[in-house]
């Protein structure tokens, strides 16, 4: 079996190595004639899987895409043709939330206001949504939710619900909220397209001082007006991850934005490898074969595995502290504006996330706190954190 791989795909040899002969591309390069003789066919979210690029697929079985989002694979074309399909549902939500809670943690620090103060609305409750929502909920942070779709399969605005937060329309949180995450799938037609979900007119409805962070898809909002809004008003700050037009964004919203990184808010080893290894799952079930890969065996010890902090630190110290510990966004940031002005910026961009330092998840550093402090500890374990006291 021939088994065509992303090139960015980690650990494809120790997860497809056994199951048949790999074979690895660069994704933006996946053509045609590479699947001409392929049997199964393993991406991230870069490459098209079309009817273009399956023009020659004389004998592919299987399709998976070690990602959360599903937008660039046509599942309908797969469904069709009677070609299998898995994506990974969950496996870097982590590392999302983590990304979106130190960057919050650091716009906190630059602008001097204080997380526990501010309201956070959180568009799109799913996987990634809902974790987030629930480590807000667990740092005593006050929460909105908007999630239609989720609103109208379950009975999520009834007391008692269970529910993380309280479930809103999408103009009602804007109106309510300080700091605004979007988390939802591009989808582009039906009654909850998000195409543009925060067009020019919501932009426009932002209160000053609003901070608005997305981490779903690029396309999900309206790029050009955040520009305008930013560059003329300049009254409200944002954090992008995903963009209009990746690799290839728009130089001068990035210049605008507080924290501009080259979509790679999932991208800690584990849910990379989570990712590789769901699919390696899939693959297995789709052809009959037994999958002898674990999870455990893929992930090493992580670089740093306990802090220790001492007295003298408030929580927002504490929190900043063992967040950057493991990750700080600041570094990512930074590498987008080196490399696309050194390559331009398709090809920094891309060299970026191709080049990516090694991220763990705040799940895998104890925080041993030297003298118990109540909140400190109730705020590190709701972030995120193993904590200890002494
Ligand atoms: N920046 C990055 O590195 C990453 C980005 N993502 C993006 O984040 C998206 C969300 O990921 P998950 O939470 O794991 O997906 P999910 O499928 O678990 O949840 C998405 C949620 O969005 C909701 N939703 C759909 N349409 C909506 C609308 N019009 N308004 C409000 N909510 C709506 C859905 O009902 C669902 O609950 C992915 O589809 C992907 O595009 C995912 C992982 C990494
Ligand atoms: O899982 C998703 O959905 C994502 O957005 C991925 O983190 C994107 O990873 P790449 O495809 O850009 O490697």
């Amino acid at each position: 079996m021939k088994i065509l791989v992303d090139a960015n795909v980690p650990a494809a040899d120790a997860c497809f190595g056994a199951l048949g002969e790999v074979v690895r591309r660069p994704g933006r390069e996946i053509a045609p004639g590479d699947l001409r003789d392929a049997d199964a066919l393993v991406v991230r979210s870069i490459t098209r899987v079309d009817a273009a690029l399956l023009a020659e697929a004389r004998c592919l079985r299987f399709v998976g895409t070690c990602t959360i989002g599903t937008d660039h694979v046509d599942t309908r074309l797969l469904a069709e043709r009677g070609i299998a399909f898995a994506s990974a549902p969950g496996c870097n939500a982590e590392a999302v939330v983590d990304h979106v809670l130190v960057s919050l943690a650091t716009l906190a620090e630059r602008q001097g206001w204080r997380l526990a103060e501010r309201r956070v609305g959180v568009v799109g409750a799913g996987n990634v949504g809902g974790r987030l929502l629930h480590r807000l909920s667990a740092m005593g942070i006050d929460c909105l939710a908007c999630d239609p779709p989720r609103v109208e399969a379950e009975d999520l605005v009834a007391p008692g619900s269970g529910a993380p937060a309280d479930f809103v329309d999408l103009d009602t949180l804007i109106d309510e909220c300080d700091v605004l995450c979007l988390h939802t799938p591009l989808v582009r037609e039906g009654p909850h397209a998000t195409h543009h979900l925060l067009d020019a007119e919501r932009i426009a409805a932002l209160a000053p001082g609003t901070l608005l962070l997305n981490a779903g898809r690029g396309d999900c909002l309206d790029g050009q007006a955040l520009r305008a809004r930013l560059a003329g008003q300049g009254d409200i700050s944002a954090v992008l991850d995903v963009w209009e037009g990746e690799p290839g964004i728009d130089a001068a919203l990035r210049d605008l934005v507080e924290l501009a990184t080259p979509h790679i808010a999932g991208y800690s080893l584990d849910g990379k490898l989570r990712g590789t290894h769901q699919v390696t799952r899939a693959l297995c079930r789709a052809f009959g074969l037994p999958c002898r890969v674990s999870l455990d065996e893929l992930l090493p010890a992580p670089p740093l595995a306990r802090l220790e902090l001492g007295p003298g630190l408030s929580t927002e110290e504490a929190l900043r502290l063992a967040m950057r510990a493991v990750y700080d966004p600041r570094r990512d940031h930074d590498a987008l504006q080196r490399e696309s002005r050194r390559q331009g910026m398709a090809a920094g961009f891309d060299a970026c996330r191709a080049a990516y330092p090694l991220r763990r998840e705040f799940a895998t550093l104890e925080v041993a706190l030297l003298e118990a402090e109540g909140q400190m500890a109730g705020w590190l374990t709701g972030a995120g954190f193993r904590v200890t006291t002494a």
